[in-house]
């Protein structure tokens, strides 16, 4: 096999990203290609197009909940952004703004949103009124840009990127709560379902929620080549922290209180996606041989390549080859299939498995003079290298058996991994070398923000002079997961935080991240 130029256990970044390497999967299987603004990428169809299918079946889902689309201008005022300091503080280098027009400066500099929170909320406050106007539930499709300093990674870090960003506002706490956790569900799904890859559904700490916010629940990956944690999708519960009398005062009167009109702030959430689960999937499920995408995603699902034609094959045969391979993905798309016959002169067979391998196509079906005298096909899968010939008969509904199976097995190895590579952690001297053996970690975790420094701080790998690896930053903590079942229940006043020794609230994932 013609390899992509470098392997992905061994220069990780080269294999994802490098840009002098070109040998690099996004641009191989034509994902990408580099933009001349720094941090930023051109989203090629062999990528956009999972991204649609994301957004169809996300969008399909919020809309069920009542949830509909609208649009609001790019532009953020700086006073309405700056509206509140901690929403604003500590973001406020990644905003980007505009200060001219053509020759002439601008009087105020208008920002480029880099979410819409601040954008949205004013006229949040202007459109409800009355409890019947709750609840007010809306999600933009957009792209919001952050002038972030850290490396770019293409779809994993970047300075413009493709999300989507809810915003919903109810009269109730408990109803915020229970969307919250619907929202999140979806995100698990997007990743799990569509993307094949597994995520730890839990709640943010303080120090790593969403600072305007009242709580933050994360879908949380691991990309095992790295040992690193990447935050997958968020969704927050704001509280009354937007709505309040300070900020947009967003309220109704009471309905319980007719004459005194008691006035009632509402509880809002946001709820996000973004492109950076494309470079997740990428991440996880790529190998040697480029992009491995899972079937449910994949604009081709089954490549249909003729095979035995030679310079010698007579055009009638060369033909009836081609013809049949047409056929056959003719009837894969007539059963719903994304199948695609590559009847392009001029290249081998050799060559065109190459290339739909390294676009990641799940599934190859070859197809040559004995194949058709014998009503078979052989077929190929791109995640085990398994070559199986089957039979033509009821070739749509054995594609599609195979299909569900690579999906599936795609999930299961990679959640059998992310699962070996969580280490519940009881005593600290364990901690970093079990970062340093590319895991992340779960501990009995005493939940202060103080505490969290200081496990950032100490388990930075040492940069000693004597230490030839390049140094590390320290683990962050990822989230709380809800799922505290699969460890030895935290005993209040009895289990110790592993970190500093006072009393354990619960286990609390921490590890190196992006
Ligand atoms: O964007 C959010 C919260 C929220 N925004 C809407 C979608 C969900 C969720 O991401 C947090 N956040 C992150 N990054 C930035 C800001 C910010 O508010 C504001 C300034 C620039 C950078
Ligand atoms: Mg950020």
């Amino acid at each position: 096999q013609i390899a992509i130029g470098a392997k992905k256990d061994e220069d990780f970044s080269a294999w994802y990203t490098d840009v002098s390497h070109f040998g690099v999967v996004l641009i191989k299987a034509d994902m990408l290609d580099y933009y001349n603004v720094s941090g930023c990428y051109i989203l090629k169809p062999w990528s956009y197009s999972i991204w649609e299918i994301i957004q169809r079946w996300f969008d399909d889902k919020i809309k069920a909940l009542g949830v509909q689309n609208a649009y609001f201008p790019m532009f953020v005022s700086q006073k309405v952004l700056e509206r509140e300091k901690d929403h604003i503080e500590g973001f406020s280098p990644e905003v980007a703004w505009v200060t001219r027009a053509g020759q002439s400066e601008l009087e105020e500099h208008i920002a480029i949103r880099p979410t819409s929170e601040t954008a949205m909320y004013p006229y949040y406050s202007k459109w409800i009124k009355s409890h019947r106007d709750l609840p007010l539930k809306l999600n933009q499709w957009n792209s919001v840009v952050r002038w972030e300093f850290k490396s770019p990674q293409p779809f994993i870090r970047t300075r413009e990127f493709l999300w989507q960003e809810g915003h919903t506002a109810h009269l109730t706490r408990e109803e915020a709560d229970k969307e919250v956790l619907e929202i999140l569900d979806l995100y698990r799904r997007v990743y799990e379902e569509l993307l094949a890859v597994p995520v730890i559904p839990g709640v943010k700490s303080e120090k790593e929620k969403f600072a305007g916010g009242l709580y933050t629940t994360t879908v949380e990956g691991f990309i095992p080549t790295s040992g690193r944690g990447i935050q997958g999708a968020t969704s927050h519960c704001l509280g009354t922290n937007f709505s309040n009398s300070n900020m947009f005062d967003i309220f109704v009167e009471d309905p319980n209180d007719p004459v005194g009109k008691a006035k009632i702030y509402v509880w809002q959430n946001s709820w996000g996606l973004s492109t950076r689960s494309i470079g997740v999937m990428v991440m996880v499920h790529g190998d040697d041989q480029g992009l491995v995408l899972p079937p449910r995603v994949a604009s081709v699902q089954a490549v249909v390549v003729p095979c035995g034609i030679t310079a010698k094959t007579t055009d009638e045969e060369r033909k009836r080859i081609n013809d049949k391979c047409e056929e056959l993905a003719q009837s894969l798309r007539a059963a719903d299939i994304r199948a695609k016959a590559d009847l392009r002169d001029g290249y081998t067979p050799g060559w065109k498995f190459n290339d739909w391998e390294q676009k990641g196509v799940p599934l190859r079906l070859e197809i040559g003079p004995q194949d058709i005298a014998k009503n078979q096909t052989l077929t190929v899968r791109r995640d085990t290298g398994k070559k199986d010939p089957v039979s033509l008969e009821g070739l749509p509904q054995t594609v599609s058996a195979l299909l569900e199976d690579i999906q599936k097995d795609l999930f299961i190895r990679a959640k059998e991994t992310y699962q070996e590579r969580v280490k519940a952690i009881t005593k600290w001297e364990d901690l970093v070398p079990a970062l340093d053996n590319k895991n992340v970690v779960v501990i009995p975790w005493c939940e202060r923000e103080q505490c969290e420094d200081d496990i950032k701080e100490r388990s930075a790998r040492a940069a000693e002079p004597t230490d030839e690896r390049a140094p590390s930053a320290g683990a962050k903590s990822l989230c709380i997961p809800f799922d505290q079942s699969k460890w030895d229940p935290v005993e209040p006043g009895k289990t110790k935080c592993v970190a500093c020794g006072q009393d354990a609230k619960r286990w609390a994932m921490f590890g190196r991240s992006y």
